[in-house]
């Protein structure tokens, strides 16, 4: 018989049949509902509180059921079958097996008492507990089923998540484990399975439905609230500093000013500050996206040439504090990459972005998330090496690597100059920019190659220039079909930072 139970029970689930306390669905008639509906659903056993429950659902219903009585005790925190009478009154019931609380806590009865008179029943006894320890002295006692019930719920704040750590310990040591506690939706119990649970018991978000109406209720209102929500948004770059009141893909106002050379300084904070002044009261979060590199609110430079800023600075730290609202900061290619994700180009496909400007930036989104990287760095193509020495790509084939070559071949060391005099003919000037259009489609080759995205966004004041995306075309048609990207050109031009910004802060929990 025992083994015949476990059998039933492994790889499958069980469905904790508990409504919420005195709620609408509180009464018998409903458990019982619960449990056949359950039942009907594919559950493999269901667990059930109260003794009266317990006998209804077992007349009602085959499944195998787990009985539990729950009760508020002033003198211990343990409220799952603290009584050797609520061993008796569920075994009389009919629950095939009895959990108890078997935590290392304060209790009227000891757990071995509690063990003893479920063997005494003949019923398989289950071990609601919260820690490893816990579960090594309950298989080690003879329990026969050890849950990671109690997880989350004998001290300090409960996560949102399952223990799915504590599964796979419990798992380590040799016996059944269930794993029981916040598996509320259908992939955490497969990863409970995956982390070695011989089965899942889920309730709340089978048979809390106040509960379960609460969490949609929540998504719902948040996504509402967040979409019509104004943000403010500044893109920090190398030459100009951009701010902005953002709705979803609109800029609704901005501003503009030149970065000055104390960038993270005290007075320079003040000064962006004061360039948002007169929107305070229309924003409650703002993004920032700057270049260097960005993580946890911290900003370094990644090419102390293109902006010089003090080590860790603390970008969202200075800025929450004047602003007085959270702030969510990224790199500003990587912000902008979101932006096109989001609204552009990008169309929600896995993709890689590059903007080539003054400088090279870039990003990845993949699987719908913004890749950041440990330090912030994903998709940062303009800092791999380029093909000379140890120069990297925004080196050789930059806005300003461009200028800096026409300059030294005796033509203007200007960008937009430089393209002007591509146009009307000048060899050096189209051979300097087939030469960088060269260098990055290797570079888009080599992303496509480590990566492998549906499409590469191709954006910035020099990667949309239609002389620069020709020769950029007709250097990609040189390399096989098979490792050639697929590369779009990016469809919010200069707005894509502060858009994707506005997003990221819009979407993001910090509020
Ligand atoms: C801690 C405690 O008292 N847990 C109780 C044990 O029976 C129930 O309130 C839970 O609903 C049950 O464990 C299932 O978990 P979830 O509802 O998270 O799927």
């Amino acid at each position: 018989m025992t083994t015949s139970l476990l059998d039933t029970l492994r790889g499958g689930l069980i469905v904790s049949c508990q409504p919420v306390d005195n709620g609408p669905l509180d009464s018998i008639p409903a458990i019982v509902g619960f449990a056949l509906a359950a039942r009907d659903g594919g559950a493999r056993a269901l667990r059930i509180e109260g003794a009266d429950n317990v006998a209804a659902v077992a007349k009602a219903c085959d499944l195998p059921i787990i009985g539990i009585v729950k009760r508020d005790l002033s003198t211990s925190p343990v409220r799952i079958t603290p009584y050797i009478e609520d061993v008796a009154a569920l075994a009389a019931a009919g629950a095939h097996v009895i959990a108890v609380d078997a935590t290392l806590r304060e209790r009227p009865v000891a757990v071995a008492e509690l063990l003893a008179a479920i063997r005494g029943y003949g019923r398989l006894a289950m071990a609601d507990l919260s820690t490893i320890e816990e579960a090594y002295a309950a298989f080690a006692m003879g329990f026969d089923i050890v849950g990671t019930t109690m997880s989350g719920y004998t001290g300090g704040s409960t996560p949102d998540g399952p223990d799915l750590a504590f599964v796979t310990a419990s798992k380590a040591l040799g016996g059944f484990v269930v794993a029981e506690g916040r598996y509320n939706s259908p992939s955490l119990a497969a990863a409970a399975i995956l982390a070695g649970a011989d089965a899942v018991c889920a309730g709340s978000a089978i048979t809390r439905t106040e509960h379960v109406t609460g969490w949609f209720a929540k998504a719902v209102a948040d996504a509402d609230r967040r979409r019509g929500e104004t943000v403010l948004a500044f893109d920090i770059g190398g030459t100009k500093t951009l701010a902005a009141l953002v709705r979803g893909e609109t800029v609704i106002d901005r501003r503009l000013v030149p970065t000055p050379p104390d960038v993270g300084s005290a007075g320079w904070f003040d000064a962006i500050a004061d360039m948002a002044a007169d929107w305070r009261g229309e924003y409650h979060v703002a993004g920032v996206a700057a270049t260097g590199l960005v993580r946890d609110g911290l900003w370094n430079a990644l090419n102390p040439g293109t902006l010089a800023i003090p080590p860790d600075t603390s970008l969202s730290g200075e800025l929450a504090r004047r602003l007085n609202c959270p702030i969510v900061a990224r790199n500003d290619a990587q912000a902008a990459a979101w932006g096109e994700y989001q609204f552009g180009a990008g169309q929600q496909r896995d993709m890689a972005f590059v903007t080539v400007s003054s400088g090279i930036g870039g990003g990845l989104v993949l699987g719908g998330r913004l890749v950041e990287g440990a330090r912030g760095l994903a998709g940062s193509l303009g800092q791999v090496q380029g093909s000379k020495g140890d120069l990297r790509l925004e080196d050789l084939a930059s806005g300003f690597a461009m200028a800096a070559t026409a300059g030294e071949a005796g033509l203007p060391a200007d960008t937009r100059l430089l393209f002007d005099a591509a146009k009307a003919g000048n060899t050096m000037a189209g051979k300097i920019l087939d030469r960088a259009a060269a260098r990055i489609a290797t570079g888009l080759v080599d992303l496509q190659r480590l990566v492998d995205p549906q499409a590469v966004v191709v954006g910035g004041g020099v990667g949309l220039a239609p002389a620069f995306q020709a020769a950029l075309n007709r250097s990609l048609e040189l390399f096989d079909t098979a490792l050639r990207p697929h590369v779009v050109f990016a469809a919010l031009g200069a707005d894509a930072g502060l858009i994707g910004i506005g997003h990221l802060a819009q979407q993001s929990d910090v509020m």
